[in-house]
C-alpha cells in the first residue's frame, strides 16, 4: 500500500508524535473490536451482551457474576492472541532517537507491552489486573477459572477488573499525561479508533488547537471533522510503510 510520500514527510519530519490507538489495532491479532463485537462473537453465548452495558458499574452492580464472567470470558479469549506488526511496529518507533513518540491507547488487552512497548498511557485501564470496589485495593490472586465475584480479603468488597467502565472517570495520571502528550505533539496519530468514546475521542482535537497535524489510519475513515489527512489501511501494513 502507497502512504502520500506529502503525509509520509509531515509523519517523518515531526519532532513530537502522540499515537492514540483503539480496539482496530488489535483486530489484526484477532481481537474483537467493539464496532465488530457481533458479527465477531456470534459463536459465543456472549454475542447476545452490549459492551456498553456490561462494561458499566450498573451492569456489575446488577449482576456482578455475570460481568465477571464476561471478562474472564475476554480474557480467556486474549490469553491466546499474540502483538501484531502493528504494536511491534510502535514499539519499534517508541525507541527512536530522533522523535518523541508517545503511546496513548484505550485497549485494556495489553497486547502494546507484549509488543515491547514501555510506558503505554493505559486510558481505560487494563482486563489483567483487578482491586476492591470498595477499598480499592488492588487484588493480587490468581483469577484463573474463576467464575464468581471474589470477596476482598481486607474488606469483603467485590472484587472487579481494572478497567474504567461507562460513566466512570479515566485514571487521573493517564488522563493528566494523555493530555499534555497532545497538546505538546506535531503530529497526532489516530490509529484503528472511531474516536465515538470520550473523552479519548477529543484528545485530537487538543492536539489541533495546538498547531498540531491529525492524522488517521483506519480501513473505514471515520467523519472526524479534526482530521487532516486519513490514510485508508490497516494498522499492521499502514505503520510497516511509514518506519520503512
Ligand atoms: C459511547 C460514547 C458515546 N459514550 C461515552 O463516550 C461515555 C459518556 C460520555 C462522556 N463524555 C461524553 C461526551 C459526549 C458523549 C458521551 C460522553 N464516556 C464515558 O463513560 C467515560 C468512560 C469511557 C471508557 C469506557 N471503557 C471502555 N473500555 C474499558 C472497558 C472494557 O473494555 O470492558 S471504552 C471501549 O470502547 C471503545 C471502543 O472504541 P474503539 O477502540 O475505537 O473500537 P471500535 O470497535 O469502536 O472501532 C474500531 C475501529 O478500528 C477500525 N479497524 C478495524 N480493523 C482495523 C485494522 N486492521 N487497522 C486499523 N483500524 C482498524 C474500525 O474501522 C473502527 O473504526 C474504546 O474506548 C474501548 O476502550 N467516562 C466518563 O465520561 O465519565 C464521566 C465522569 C467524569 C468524571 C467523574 C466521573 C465520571
Ligand atoms: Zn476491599
Amino acid at each position: 500500500m502507497e502512504i502520500d510520500p506529502e503525509v509520509l514527510s509531515i509523519i517523518q519530519r515531526a519532532k513530537r508524535v502522540t499515537i492514540l490507538t483503539g480496539a482496530g489495532v488489535s483486530a489484526e491479532s484477532g481481537v474483537a473490536t467493539f464496532r465488530s463485537y457481533k458479527e465477531e462473537t456470534k459463536e459465543s453465548l456472549w454475542s447476545q451482551y452490549d459492551p456498553q452495558k456490561m462494561a458499566s458499574i450498573e451492569g456489575f452492580l446488577k449482576n456482578p457474576n455475570r460481568v465477571w464472567q464476561w471478562y474472564q470470558w475476554r480474557r480467556s479469549e486474549l490469553k491466546s492472541k499474540k502483538p501484531n506488526d502493528a504494536h511491534k511496529a510502535i514499539a519499534k518507533w517508541q525507541q527512536s532517537k530522533d522523535q518523541r513518540v508517545t503511546l496513548i491507547t484505550q485497549n485494556v488487552d495489553g497486547l502494546h507491552q507484549a509488543g515491547g512497548s514501555k510506558d503505554v498511557i493505559e486510558l481505560h485501564g487494563n482486563i489483567w489486573s483487578n482491586h476492591c470496589l470498595q477499598c480499592r485495593a488492588e487484588y493480587k490472586g490468581n483469577t484463573d477459572g474463576v467464575e464468581d465475584v471474589i470477596e476482598c480479603p481486607k474488606c469483603g468488597g467485590q472484587v472487579r477488573p481494572s478497567v474504567v467502565w461507562f460513566g466512570e472517570a479515566l485514571p487521573e495520571k493517564a488522563w493528566r499525561d494523555a493530555e499534555s502528550a497532545s497538546y505538546s505533539c506535531d503530529v497526532f496519530l489516530s490509529v484503528g479508533t472511531s474516536s465515538q468514546v470520550y473523552p479519548a475521542a477529543g484528545l485530537a482535537a487538543l492536539a489541533k488547537s495546538q498547531g498540531a497535524t491529525v492524522i488517521e489510519v483506519n480501513p473505514e475513515p471515520t467523519e472526524s471533522s479534526v482530521v487532516d489527512y486519513f490514510i485508508v489501511g490497516r494498522a499492521g501494513e499502514v505503520l510497516i510503510n511509514i518506519l520503512n
